[in-house]
């Protein structure tokens, strides 16, 4: 089996960007969503991105953002791709894609199958679907360390490119990728000493475990 991608996400330090190409990462996350302890502004992310240019993928993270934030976020830190991790339709998604001509990837809260099921409403509007854990209302829709059932998207095999988040860390993701055959892992809290303070050691820890697995 091929080694999972690894995205990286809430960057928002050029010492923990440097950490994660260092460990081979495929991706980072720059997080445009003020209530998050690792949002960045389009100035920060734009010296984020030039730093990471052509060394690793920048994916935006956007929770139902209009129009305007995306287009200055957009241009401002070169993404590669978008993430949606709102409620966004696949209508939405489908006019995001072809608006801005990147990538689109679309974060579905999973609690149940039937939220998986929901993956193919999007199959022709997105590039990748990611599988990451419901969080409790009224708190942020991800980025909260929290696991769900891998079972439910074990050998998953949709009609779009998938990847699986929510809880994975250094200590789980091997064994993640065991069980469900996924083809992306992405991470956040699980490679932090504190909400939005990214460790080193624990990225390259997450990676390590990521091409042993
Ligand atoms: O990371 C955030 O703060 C965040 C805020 C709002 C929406 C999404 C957010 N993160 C999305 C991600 O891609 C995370 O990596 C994913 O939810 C997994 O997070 P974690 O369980 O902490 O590894």
């Amino acid at each position: 089996m091929p080694t999972a991608a690894i995205k990286i996400c809430g960057i928002s330090t050029p010492e923990a960007l440097e950490a994660a190409i260092r460990a081979r990462a495929d991706h980072i996350g720059l997080v445009f969503f003020p209530k998050s302890p690792r949002a960045v502004t389009s100035a920060d992310a734009a010296l984020l991105s030039a730093r990471a240019e052509g060394r690793i993928n920048r994916v935006g993270l956007f929770v139902d953002p209009d129009d305007a934030l995306l287009a200055e976020a957009v241009a401002a830190a070169r993404l590669d791709a978008i993430q949606l991790h709102g409620a966004e339709t696949p209508e939405r998604a489908a006019q995001l894609r072809s608006r801005f001509g990147i990538p689109v990837w679309k974060a579905l809260s999973v609690a149940s199958a039937a939220d998986v099921e929901r993956a193919s409403a999007y199959a022709q509007a997105v590039d990748l679907v990611l599988f990451d854990a419901r969080t409790p209302k009224g708190a942020l829709p991800g980025g909260m360390g929290l696991a769900f059932d891998w079972n439910l998207v074990a050998n998953w095999k949709g009609p779009v490119a998938w990847g699986l988040a929510g809880g994975l860390e250094p200590g789980n993701v091997a064994e993640a990728i065991r069980r469900t055959k996924t083809p992306l892992v992405d991470t956040s809290s699980g490679v932090e000493i504190a909400p939005g303070v990214k460790d080193a050691d624990r990225i390259a820890a997450f990676c390590a475990a990521v091409a042993g697995a």
